[in-house]
């Protein structure tokens, strides 16, 4: 068989448990075998290399985790992954000015090569920080699945449908576009690639196209993701025009499925949270996002007391400003300790489920916990440096101390993406070089 054994460190368990074993990979299927001595078939394997089988795992490849801890790929549940390239163009503004003046006026200029080049970019900072998985809102979604592919990553891809300001021609072809994404390229890259539609929000997309939309998905078996309750001059409208809330207009056109996912969830009232959690739609947290554009703080305690399903995602590196899902669970732990006016609200363990299992369970797609039989996504995380000295409980360096540029190694589906920090699916130096030069071409073009 042609193994890959994760040697030497420490694992986080799904139940959080952390416990010292050798983590045991089929490359060929992807997923892992065996953790210490429990195997998927809940057999024991007699010794360090053999399955519950008997059968040699005469390991061909070994990650040397000494002194590291083996944790589950980390999920960012919600991005538009080439924004990278204006990260830094536009600061210290609300969300809509900053939208309608900075962002969208610079959007209109980029090509699908800026796009691809602002994935490449994106994809070698996620692959670096043990990111295994994201979910991503974006156009010239085609040129965004050749750099997952190329990558090794996994994510959940879809167009983003934008409709006011456009006459019925244009947003109905923006609708379709998102649908045929959707067919499109799902199952792409060996399975790795899903797809979902994606109208950006329920202010951005008229209501027709919406429920249009989102029956058309629902028969194609796809599911919806969106922007909802972002701030208060997203929620108003709705409320002004409709006399309801938009998590029940989001019922209301039917987008409030089980396998849906929205974004932000920041102003949801106690109803709104009781839907959410009856239809288990998850929500995708930002916080540094929201923080950012002073969006506001979501009631994220609230939401998993209810049982909702929560997501970490970094949002656009222009909002963040950038794709670390470490730097992502402290802002999510600490925000949501002042939200709900609580020291002992979102613990650590919560927020590292919620970069975990949460997000791949948010998504719809594998990986998320380290067991056997599961997807072999993971990272391992280098302890040995002064900031995570000592180590009184690795959970919560996850949450509180660790960051990005800790981790050591990246796997994604039984494939290495990084080994000792070195990215060996994409050229690190030609990534940077390519996308700094479309990004000042771009700044060039949009200022003419
Ligand atoms: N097809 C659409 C593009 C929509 S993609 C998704 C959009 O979300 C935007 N975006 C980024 N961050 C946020 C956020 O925090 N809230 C809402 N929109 C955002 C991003 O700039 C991008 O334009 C069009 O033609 O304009
Ligand atoms: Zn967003």
């Amino acid at each position: 068989m042609n193994a890959l054994r994760v040697t030497g460190g420490r694992v986080l368990r799904p139940d959080g448990r952390v416990t010292e074993s050798d983590v045991t990979i089929d490359r060929d299927a992807g997923t892992i075998l065996a953790v210490g001595e429990e195997t998927a078939d809940g057999g024991e394997t007699a010794g360090s290399g053999e399955t519950a089988a008997g059968e040699r795992t005469a390991a061909e490849e070994t990650l040397d985790a000494d002194g590291g801890l083996v944790i589950p790929g980390l999920v960012n549940a919600h991005t538009h992954v080439a924004m990278t390239l204006l990260r830094g163009y536009a600061d210290d503004k609300p969300l809509d000015p900053w939208l309608r003046e900075d962002i969208w006026p610079a959007e209109a200029a980029l090509t699908p090569d800026d796009v691809e080049a602002g994935a490449e970019l994106g994809a070698l900072e996620m692959i670096r920080s043990g990111t295994t998985a994201f979910a991503d809102m974006y156009f010239a979604m085609d040129r965004v699945a050749d750099v997952v592919e190329r990558a090794g990553l996994r994510a959940r891809l879809g167009h983003g449908v934008v409709t006011v300001g456009k006459d019925e021609g244009d947003a109905r072809a923006d609708v379709e576009e998102s649908l045929a994404v959707a067919s499109e390229l799902d199952g792409a890259a060996d399975g790795r690639i899903r797809t979902a539609f994606m109208p950006h929000s329920m202010t951005t997309v008229g209501e027709e196209y919406l429920r249009e939309g989102v029956a058309e998905a629902r028969e194609a078996g796809v599911p919806i993701h969106l922007h909802a309750n972002e701030t208060t001059d997203e929620v108003d409208p709705i409320v002004d025009e409709r006399g309801e809330r938009p998590i029940a207009y989001a019922a209301d056109v039917g987008a409030l499925g089980s396998d849906d996912f929205f974004a932000h969830g920041v102003h949801l009232d106690g109803s709104e949270i009781d839907r959410l959690a009856g239809a288990g739609t998850a929500v995708v947290h930002c916080p540094a996002s929201n923080m950012k554009l002073a969006s506001g703080m979501a009631p994220v305690q609230r939401l998993r007391d209810a049982g909702v399903t929560v997501a970490l995602g970094t949002d656009g590196a222009a909002s963040n400003n950038d794709l670390d899902v470490f730097d992502e669970m402290r802002d999510a732990a600490m925000l949501g300790k002042l939200a709900a006016d609580d020291a002992a609200a979102v613990p650590a363990e919560a927020v590292v489920e919620m970069a975990t299992a949460g997000g791949a369970d948010a998504l719809g797609l594998p990986g998320g916990r380290i067991e056997p039989g599961a997807a072999a996504d993971l990272a391992v995380v280098d302890l040995d440096a002064p900031h995570l000295t000592p180590v009184h409980d690795p959970v919560s360096h996850l949450a509180y101390a660790a960051r990005g540029s800790d981790v050591r190694h990246t796997v994604c589906d039984g494939e290495v993406l990084m080994r000792d920090r070195e990215v060996l699916t994409l050229d690190a130096d030609a990534v940077q070089e390519r996308a700094a030069t479309a990004a000042s071409d771009l700044v060039d073009r949009v200022g003419e």
